[in-house]
């Protein structure tokens, strides 16, 4: 469980997190979503004792980071930011955080096995790829097989077997009852990984939800038809909280769902030739809340007279 209360960051006039409040609860993938510069990195650095909060509190299974006194046993962290020494062997490097932690050299090769570093734990760090530099960081995290794991961007540089792997050990790890907070600006990864979100933007909290709930409250049930006699159906449809838009056989509509479309078209003997639920991916339910939240806006190239 992390537990954020009333936490704030402010470097000098800039409020980086703005009174943010959370539970991170074990037993689920939560994703910490947001825009470039939402407070994301700060705040996980904050539950880490790496910055400290100008105001507001955040704990980790209760205690405050910097109260453990073998902190990799209880909570594993991966940071954007390398910190491995570019000169030490994977093994050295795990070895160390091992011997300081009281972890037996044993769950070093463990953890260098499951995140495919064992042939190359004898090479320098510092020759790694970005990759293998993740796998490293997410080995070290792991290395104390804590209950609670806090990832930033743990994919960054991954191939897709190291992404699917991710996947897969973050999932495993949820279901043994562990707490996992993971940010990502990987929306198609997140969808297929969280099962709860936390989306920041500007410091503060957007959405605080399941994926299943943000994704649905953000579609609106559209569903999609196309059939022989739009105005006909539009018609037979129409009622409060019922929305139909559309051009031509076309109709997309909000308030109903497919089973009740189909059934009222049945009755009334009109040929559906397209029954469709609209459901709207993470990517953009994401890009719609946080709209307004977007410091760091990319302009198209016509616009800056990029285009030839
Ligand atoms: N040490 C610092 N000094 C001044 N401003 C900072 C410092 N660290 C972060 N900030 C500012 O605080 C805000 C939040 O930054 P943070 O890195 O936490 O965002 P983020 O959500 O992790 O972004 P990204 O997705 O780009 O990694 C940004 O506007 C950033 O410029």
């Amino acid at each position: 469980m992390i537990e954020a209360r009333a936490l704030t960051k402010r470097y000098g006039t800039k409020t980086a997190v703005d009174r943010v409040e959370f539970s991170v609860r074990p037993g689920v993938v939560t994703g910490f979503l947001g825009p470039n510069g939402a407070g994301k990195s700060t705040t996980m650095r904050m539950i880490l004792g790496l910055d400290k909060p100008t105001e507001g509190t955040v704990t980790v299974l209760g205690r405050s980071y910097t109260g453990f006194p073998a902190p990799l046993t209880e909570v594993g962290a991966l940071l954007e930011a390398r910190s491995v020494h570019p000169g030490r062997t994977a093994r050295a490097h795990l070895q160390g955080l091992a011997y300081t932690h009281g972890i037996p050299k044993s769950r070093v090769e463990e953890v260098l096995a499951l995140a495919g570093l064992s042939e190359v734990a004898g090479k320098r760090a510092g020759g790694f790829s970005l990759g293998m530099g993740q796998r490293l960081g997410i080995a070290a995290a792991l290395l104390g097989d804590p209950q609670v794991l806090i990832l930033d961007e743990p994919v960054n540089g991954l191939d897709p077997e190291g992404v699917l792997w991710v996947r897969n050990l973050l999932t495993g790890l949820a279901a043994e009852g562990r707490t996992i907070f993971v940010s990502s600006h990987l929306m198609s990864e997140m969808a297929l990984t969280a099962q709860h979100l936390i989306i920041v933007g500007r410091g503060r909290v957007l959405a605080d939800t399941s994926l299943e709930e943000f994704v649905r409250t953000a579609g609106g049930d559209r569903v999609k038809v196309v059939c022989a006699d739009p105005g006909r159906l539009s018609t037979t449809i129409a009622g409060p909280g019922v929305e139909v838009t559309g051009r031509g056989e076309e109709l997309s509509i909000a308030g109903l769902g497919a089973r009740e479309i189909g059934t009222a078209a049945a009755r009334e003997g009109i040929a559906l030739y397209e029954l469709t639920v609209q459901s709207v991916s993470l990517e953009e339910a994401f890009m719609d809340l946080t709209r307004d939240a977007v410091e760091y806006h990319a302009r198209s190239l016509e616009s800056v007279g990029g285009s030839r």
